[in-house]
């Protein structure tokens, strides 16, 4: 009998890495063979079993990211930018597919992640939900039928230990909205009002951040209008939405042709 594909997690301590190898572990569709940790960290070198308090599982923490990806079908990565261009090089070596769930890349990381992915499958999204990704497309359709006369503003929140912002959710809706609008997100986009800023600019796509606490992602486009306002809104409540949908990107990635796909793909929605 095959066995099911191999499947690695990178950021094996973290919120979404712990998250990942549960939803990995509990599924009878794929196999864990590889968790990458950074250099340094403690659980280097360590069955990743006792690291996470409980038995043994043969998986051995490791810092060599291309190492754990050879032979592996894909890669679920959600760490930071740094490390996933780095994780995408490697990726692109092995043959593994990428699965990217990090957010706060610059142009030059995702243009790095870009020539990656001439050579493997690379899944990449600000939000792995089927929810998020449904409201991107309600996002685009609802800018389509508005003019400018209804304001754009995106809010998001999320926990106190989130370091980017705005969210990379909150950018995939704001780049849902400015196609809607048929412009390009960069040309409108307003992130972060302090002080005498001026009159808000008609047809600018407006972003503003609350971080405390434990929240794990809220996300809401509004639509102010004159005497009436549409607002379109998401909630996460539990990290496990990102993790399953991680693990139907790299299952749906098999026998894909290189390239950058995205969940609309992924979800047959694109
Ligand atoms: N696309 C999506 O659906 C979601 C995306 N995210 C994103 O995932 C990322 C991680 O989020 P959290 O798990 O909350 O962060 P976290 O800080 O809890 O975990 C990050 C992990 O990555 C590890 N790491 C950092 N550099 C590394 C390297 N060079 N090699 C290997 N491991 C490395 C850290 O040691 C840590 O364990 C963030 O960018 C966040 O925005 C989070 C949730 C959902
Ligand atoms: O850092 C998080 O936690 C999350 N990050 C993603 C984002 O930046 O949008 C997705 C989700 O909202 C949780």
């Amino acid at each position: 009998m095959t066995q099911p594909p191999g499947i690695v997690v990178t950021g094996a301590s973290g919120r979404m890495g712990r998250m990942l190898i549960e939803t990995v572990t509990a599924s009878d569709r794929a196999r864990l063979t590889g968790a990458v940790e950074r250099s340094g960290h403690d659980w280097i070198g360590r069955d990743l079993g006792t690291c996470l308090g409980g038995p043994e599982t043969g998986v051995i923490v490791t810092d060599d990211a291309a190492a754990a990806f050879a032979g592996a079908q894909a890669a679920l990565d959600f760490t930071a930018p740094s490390a996933t261009v780095a994780f995408a090089r490697a990726a692109a070596e092995t043959g593994c597919a990428h699965v990217i769930g990090t957010t706060g890349f610059g142009k030059e990381d995702l243009s790095a992640i870009a020539g990656s992915a001439k050579k493997t499958v690379i899944v990449r999204a600000g939000n792995m939900s089927l929810g998020v990704n449904l409201l991107t497309m309600l996002t685009r359709k609802v800018a389509e039928a508005l003019d400018e006369d209804f304001d754009i503003e995106i809010v998001e929140s999320h926990h106190n230990r989130k370091v980017d912002a705005p969210s990379g959710t909150a950018l995939m809706l704001g780049e849902a909205a400015a196609a809607g609008r048929g412009v390009a997100l960069d040309d409108v986009a307003d992130r972060g009002r302090d002080g005498i800023t001026g009159a808000r600019k008609r047809g600018d796509i407006g972003f503003a951040a609350i971080r405390g606490g434990g929240i794990v992602g809220e996300h809401d486009v509004i639509f102010a209008g004159p005497g009436e306002r549409i607002v379109l809104r998401h909630i996460a409540d539990d990290r496990g939405l990102f993790a399953r949908g991680a693990l139907r990107a790299a299952l749906w990635a098999h026998g894909k042709a290189p390239g950058e796909y995205d969940m609309l793909d992924v979800l047959g929605l694109g």
